[in-house]
């Protein structure tokens, strides 16, 4: 998901993905893999703690973490290596993503709900790796814009995990956004839902995607937000949402 990501990017630039985007996209796979498996090393601990992680390779102990760490520096090897042919800047910013997951959301996470907001950080950033490599400029007020949908789209998307694996959370000591007494959807989801949603409807507005088609992509990014508060088509919701980075790239793909 963040390679597509990254793919979005690219073809809110390019408009068609070339051999350079198939690169970009390994790299960013690679590199978050990478993430991924040095974040296995280093929340071992806690992964073992939890139903959801404790299958886990590190965590279970079917592989060492020195096995995890090789695993990840070889990872981190290859998307340097492949994301170096994409240009400096998109390099650059990817170590920057994988450093600001592990060396500040990870730690934070287990302090306080609100590394969500920093962690989120790392999520947005994988469209402007892949509008750098097409040569985009960072200032630009298109990619700003689809970095901070990316962005607002994480809290949703994370806030239904933790609803999900409250009780493995809570069993792993990790604090979670939403407090235990709150019942029904919280006041802040819901605002936060809609602005979500009112930053989505902006795509069409300034013209990132456009095309008879446009009114249905709409429909499809902002129908799982907007149902999620109503407990019956939670299910349904669910699986819009984490669809949704899949769903925003094929968008720019199908606009002109
Ligand atoms: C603050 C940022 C984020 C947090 C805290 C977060 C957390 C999580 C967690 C805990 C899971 C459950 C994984 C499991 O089942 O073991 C998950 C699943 C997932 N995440 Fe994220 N995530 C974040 C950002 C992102 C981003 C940026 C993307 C895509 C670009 C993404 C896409 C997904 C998808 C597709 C799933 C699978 C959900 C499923 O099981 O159906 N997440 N996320
Ligand atoms: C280019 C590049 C490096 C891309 C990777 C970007 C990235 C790391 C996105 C994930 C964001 C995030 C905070 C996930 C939750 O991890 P968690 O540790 O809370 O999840 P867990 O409980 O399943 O381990």
């Amino acid at each position: 998901m963040n390679a597509a990501a990254a793919l979005g990017g690219y073809l809110l630039c390019r408009t068609r993905p070339d051999s350079k985007a198939l690169v970009l996209c390994a790299g960013v796979a690679l590199m978050a893999c990478a993430a991924s498996a040095f974040n296995q090393v280093l929340e071992r601990d806690l992964d073992a703690l939890m139903n959801r992680t404790r299958f886990r390779p590190v965590a279970s102990g079917e592989l060492g973490p020195l096995g995890g760490l090789s695993i990840a520096l070889l990872a981190l090897g290859g998307g340097v290596l492949l994301l170096n042919q994409s240009g400096l800047l998109p390099l650059c910013l990817a170590l920057f993503t994988l450093l600001w997951y592990l060396l500040v959301y990870t730690p934070l996470k287990r302090r306080t709900p609100f590394a969500l907001l920093v962690g989120a950080v790392c999520g947005a950033l994988p469209p402007l790796i892949g509008w750098s490599a097409a040569g985009g400029a960072p200032a630009d007020f298109r990619i700003v814009l689809l970095c901070g949908i990316l962005y607002l789209w994480q809290v949703p998307h994370f806030w239904m995990l933790q609803k999900r694996y409250a009780e493995d959370y809570r069993r792993a000591g990790v604090p979670l956004f939403v407090p235990r007494s709150f019942r029904g959807p919280a006041p802040f989801l819901v605002l936060w839902l809609l602005a979500t949603v009112a930053a989505t409807l902006m795509l069409p507005v300034f013209g990132l995607i456009a095309g008879q088609n446009a009114p249905l992509w709409c429909l499809a990014f902002c129908l799982p937000l907007l149902l999620y508060p109503f407990e019956r088509w939670e299910g349904a919701a669910f699986a819009g949402v984490n669809i949704f980075p899949a769903l925003l790239t094929l968008a720019l793909y199908g606009t002109p």
